[in-house]
C-alpha cells in the first residue's frame, strides 16, 4: 500500500502540489492526469524520494520515505521524464551498472538483464551508447532499468512518450502484466492510455485532486455518457420528435448525412424511449449506438479547457 497524506511542495511563489492525499493498493494501476504544470511530475518525484516535500507524509508499504529512504527506495522502480542519464554508457553497461546499484547477485544480474533485453526488444542496440539511441529506444532502456530489480512499486512518468503505436501497445501490455501484484502509478497526457491500462485515474489541477475514480466512473461525468448516436437512411423530422421525449436534454444533428446525437438528462436512460419512438414512426435506422462517455470532454470540463 502507498499512503500519501497532505503532501505539499512549493517552488518560490508556485504551489506545485497542494495538500494532496490518496492511497494506492497492490494490483491498482493509477493514472495521473492533468494539464501541463498540474503537479504530476513533482508528486512522482516526492513519492520516489527525489524531491523532499515541504510538508506531508509518504509511506511505501509501511516505510516512511523520509524516515528510511533506502528501504523505501528499494521497493520502487522509477522511470523519470525524458531519457536515462549516463548517455555515454552502452545499453548493456548501463543495465549492468543499475543491477549492481540494486545489488543483484551475479547470476540473477545476467539472467534478469537477458530477460529485459528480450522483453523490451533491446538486443539490436545493446552495444550502442544511450546517447545515440532514438527516443523510443531510450524510453525502453528507461523502463528496463525501472523494472530490473522487480520492485513492488512502479512509478512511470509518461511511459509511452516517444514510442510508436506498436511499441505503445507492447508497453501497455507489459504494464498490465506487471500490475498484477504491484502498485503502478503512471502519468500520462494520453486519455486513451488511461482507458487502456489504468484501473483508476486521478485528475490533478493546480496541485490538487479534482477527480478520482475508475475510468468508467470518470466517463460517467461526460455529457456523452448514455447519449445515443443515430444515423437514418433518409431524412425524417428527428430533432423535433426526439426532443419532446421525456429525459431527452438535447438533440444535435450532424453537419452531413442524416446523423444525430441524442443527449439524455443526467442519470436518465433514454434508450428504450428512443427505440420505441423510432419503431412507432417506422423510421429506417442505419446505425444506432449508446456512448460510454468521453474522457477528453470530462478532462476539459474539470480543468477549465487548459491543455
Ligand atoms: N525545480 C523547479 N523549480 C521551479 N518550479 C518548478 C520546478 N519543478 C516544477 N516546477 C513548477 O511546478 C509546477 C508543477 O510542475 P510539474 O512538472 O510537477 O507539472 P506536470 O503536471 O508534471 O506537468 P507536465 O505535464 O508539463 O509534465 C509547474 O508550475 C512547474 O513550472
Amino acid at each position: 500500500m502507498i499512503e500519501i497524506h497532505q503532501l505539499s511542495k512549493r517552488f518560490d511563489t508556485i504551489t506545485a502540489v497542494d495538500n494532496l492525499s490518496f492511497q494506492v493498493a497492490p494490483g491498482e494501476v493509477l493514472g495521473f492526469l492533468g494539464p501541463n504544470g498540474a503537479g504530476k511530475s513533482t508528486t512522482m518525484k516526492m513519492i520516489t524520494g527525489f524531491l523532499t516535500p515541504d510538508s506531508g507524509r509518504i509511506s511505501i508499504y509501511g516505510t516512511d520515505i523520509s524516515g528510511d529512504p533506502i528501504a523505501a527506495k528499494q521497493q520502487i522502480g522509477y522511470l523519470p521524464e525524458g531519457a536515462p542519464c549516463y548517455g555515454d554508457m552502452t545499453v548493456l553497461h548501463f543495465l549492468r551498472f543499475i543491477a549492481s546499484v540494486r545489488r543483484l547477485g551475479r547470476e540473477e544480474k545476467g539472467r534478469r538483464i537477458g530477460e529485459l533485453i528480450s522483453l523490451l526488444q533491446l538486443a539490436s542496440v545493446q552495444h550502442q551508447t544511450i546517447d545515440t539511441l532514438s527516443k523510443g529506444y531510450k524510453r525502453r532502456v528507461g523502463l528496463a532499468q525501472a523494472i530490473l530489480h522487480d520492485p513492488k512499486v512502479l512509478i512511470l512518468d509518461e511511459p509511452t512518450d516517444g514510442l510508436d503505436p506498436n511499441q505503445k501497445h507492447q508497453v501497455r501490455e507489459l504494464i498490465r502484466n506487471l500490475a498484477q501484484d504491484k502498485i503502478v502509478i503512471i502519468s500520462t497526457h494520453l486519455l486513451e492510455e488511461v482507458s487502456a491500462v489504468c484501473s483508476r485515474a486521478i485528475i490533478i489541477h493546480r496541485g490538487a485532486i479534482i477527480a478520482d475514480g475508475t475510468p468508467a466512473q470518470l466517463q460517467a461525468h461526460s455529457k456523452y455518457h448514455k447519449a445515443i448516436t443515430l444515423r437514418f437512411t433518409q431524412p425524417y423530422p428527428v430533432a423535433q420528435t426526439l426532443a419532446t421525449l421525456p429525459g431527452v436534454a438535447e438533440v444535435v444533428g450532424a453537419t452531413q448525412g442524416h446523423g444525430y446525437t441524442v443527449f439524455p438528462e443526467a442519470g436518465v436512460d433514454i434508450s428504450a424511449a428512443v427505440s420505441a419512438c423510432i419503431h412507432d414512426r417506422g423510421w429506417c435506422v442505419a446505425e444506432m449506438h449508446t456512448l460510454e462517455g468521453r474522457l477528453d470532454e470530462v478532462f476539459r470540463q474539470l480543468t477549465g479547457g487548459q491543455s
